[in-house]
């Protein structure tokens, strides 16, 4: 269930489904309809009467088909409508079986206690909700009547959750098969209230032939692959990750990161640190080890002498050259010696700003795997073309960018995208916005360094330290602020490894 169709992708399931029923599409309308009738009758059932407001389209004929099991039922219902949908279609024959008498939808006038099922559009939307569209889910909305809205609440895009002229917010959004782009990227998630995905019978087999390469970022996407020690291990077996400390007055945002590098299971981490910071680095690390590197040849040392797995770069960095240079020597080191995985946060992403072509192409080339950790502003910096075009989804700007920069993209945000050069995708849903609080994008880095540095590979890596993360987050909750998040990585790495303490 946790695949995301896109709405050309749900179309298809559709086309796919009526052709091996063969009884073409219109009994899938009738299991939607039944599908948001049986959610109504649940969760809205003291509701002195609904309110249906039906599109031109299939949207609209779900519409009809809920009308009319409700009035069937003796309910009281009202049916409201602009233009008919076309003959010949699935709609046109829903309202043909709808025996309700249908209002103009200009007249609508929300009644008190009245619930109203929002099937105006829902994946055909092609253009911004105008006219009396607009006017009767803004009189809907001004009512605060509750709303249940069939697939997508009319206005947002299904393929960004953008909203497309007007909307409204609904309580429950009832959509088919699986959930689409809309229903988890912002603004849509919030705009849906809680989604409930229903069964309308499109078999699962349907997936073999769509192949869908975007997931709700789950464990299940990655469980298998997280690292757990074997029992004659030993400490640079489980990866030694290395992290770049900035200067005296910025060292606390390379701390967190070695410290969610560590939690998640690294063996060893140490902290690079310029000869100013060695000293306040010094007075807070206690297992995490502390080396000083200032210098192109220091770094080269380090790296030859100590074969670390994977490195973190960005967090209280600075925007130096130096950024650009140490990036270079991890992503390429003298010849001999094997590339370490790179986590790039932070100043390091805005260190590449004026030059991005230099980094995708050090990625390019290099065998490592590359993670970038941009929020949205980082993001603009490095990718200016994908963050102004407006017709872009958060999910399509991350897919692109993954590509361009040979990256493992995780684009952060309430609604994180990670997205691979090779087009999967995921999306994670399950943040609580407490991480939203400075630093905790550091831990995040450290984590995902951890996770590489332990053999995990770069995509798999990215969504279980961002899942994990978040879940470390919602147990702290109110409060959070981000030295917590290592330190709940026991409890929550415990559970998710089935492990008992
Ligand atoms: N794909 C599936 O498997 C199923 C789809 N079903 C329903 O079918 C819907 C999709 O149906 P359609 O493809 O007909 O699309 P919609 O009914 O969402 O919208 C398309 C219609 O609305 C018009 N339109 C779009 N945006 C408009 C705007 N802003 N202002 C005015 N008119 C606008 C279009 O010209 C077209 O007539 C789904 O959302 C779902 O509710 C269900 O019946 C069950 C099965
Ligand atoms: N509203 C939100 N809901 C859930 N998670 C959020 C929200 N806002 C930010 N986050 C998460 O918090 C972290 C913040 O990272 P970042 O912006 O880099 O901050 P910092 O640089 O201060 O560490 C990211 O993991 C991001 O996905
Ligand atoms: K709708």
């Amino acid at each position: 269930m946790h695949e995301i169709l896109s709405p050309q992708e749900m179309g298809e399931a559709d086309r796919l489904a009526a052709e091996a029923g063969g009884a073409g599409s219109y009994p899938l309308m009738l299991n939607a309809g039944a599908a948001v009738v049986a959610e109504l009758l649940t969760r809205f059932a003291d509701a002195a009467g609904y309110d249906v407001l039906c599109g031109p389209g299939n949207n609209g004929g779900d519409g009809y088909v809920i009308a009319r099991l409700l009035h069937e039922r003796g309910l009281a219902v009202r049916l409201w409508r602009q233009e008919v949908p076309p003959a010949g279609t699935d709609g046109a024959r829903a309202a043909d079986e709808c025996p309700l008498e249908a209002r103009p939808l200009d007249r609508f006038a929300p009644e008190p206690g009245w619930a109203v099922v929002d099937a105006l559009f829902g994946a055909g939307l092609s253009k911004p909700v105008e006219g009396p569209y607009a006017e009767a889910l803004e009189k809907a909305a001004t009512a605060k009547a509750p709303v249940i809205a069939v697939d997508l609440p009319s206005g947002v895009a299904g393929d960004s959750g953008r909203v497309l002229g007007t909307t409204l917010t609904a309580d429950l959004t009832v959509t088919f098969f699986r959930k689409k782009p809309g229903h988890l990227l912002f603004p849509g998630r919030k705009l849906c209230g809680e989604t409930v995905v229903a069964d309308v019978g499109i078999p699962a087999a349907v997936l073999q032939t769509i192949r869908p390469t975007c997931r709700e970022n789950t464990p299940a996407l990655w469980q298998t692959l997280l690292p757990r020690p074997e029992r004659d291990t030993h400490k640079y077996k489980r990866g030694h990750v290395a992290v770049f400390s900035g200067p005296p007055t910025a060292t606390g945002a390379a701390r967190l990161a070695a410290r969610g590098a560590a939690r998640i299971g690294a063996g060893a981490v140490t902290v690079l640190s310029p000869a100013a910071a060695l000293a306040v680095n010094a007075m807070h690390l206690t297992a995490i080890m502390l080396h000083r590197v200032e210098e192109e040849a220091e770094l080269a040392a380090f790296i030859e002498r100590r074969h670390p797995a994977a490195f973190v770069i960005g967090p209280g960095f600075g925007v130096g050259a130096t950024a650009r240079l140490f990036t270079e020597i991890v992503l390429h080191p003298a010849s001999g010696t094997a590339a370490a995985h790179l986590v790039l946060d932070a100043d390091a992403v805005t260190a590449f700003a004026e030059v991005p072509d230099r980094l995708f192409a050090a990625a390019g080339v290099s065998r490592a795997t590359l993670v970038l950790t941009p929020h949205e502003g980082e993001f603009a910096r490095l990718f200016p073309d994908l963050a102004e075009d407006a017709l872009l989804s958060k999910l399509e700007r991350a897919r692109q960018a993954a590509v361009r920069a040979h990256a493992v993209l995780v684009l952060k945000g309430a609604d994180t995208v990670i997205a691979a050069p090779d087009g999967r995708a995921a999306i994670n849903t399950d943040a609580t916005p407490y991480l939203a609080t400075a630093g905790s994008g550091d831990v995040l880095a450290g984590m995902i360094a951890g996770l590489l540095g332990q053999g995990m590979p770069g995509f798999e890596a990215a969504c279980a330290a961002v899942h994990l993360h978040a879940e470390a987050g919602r147990r702290v909750g109110p409060g959070l602020i981000a030295e917590d998040l290592p330190e709940r990585l026991p409890e929550v790495l415990c559970a998710c490894l089935g492990e008992e303490k």
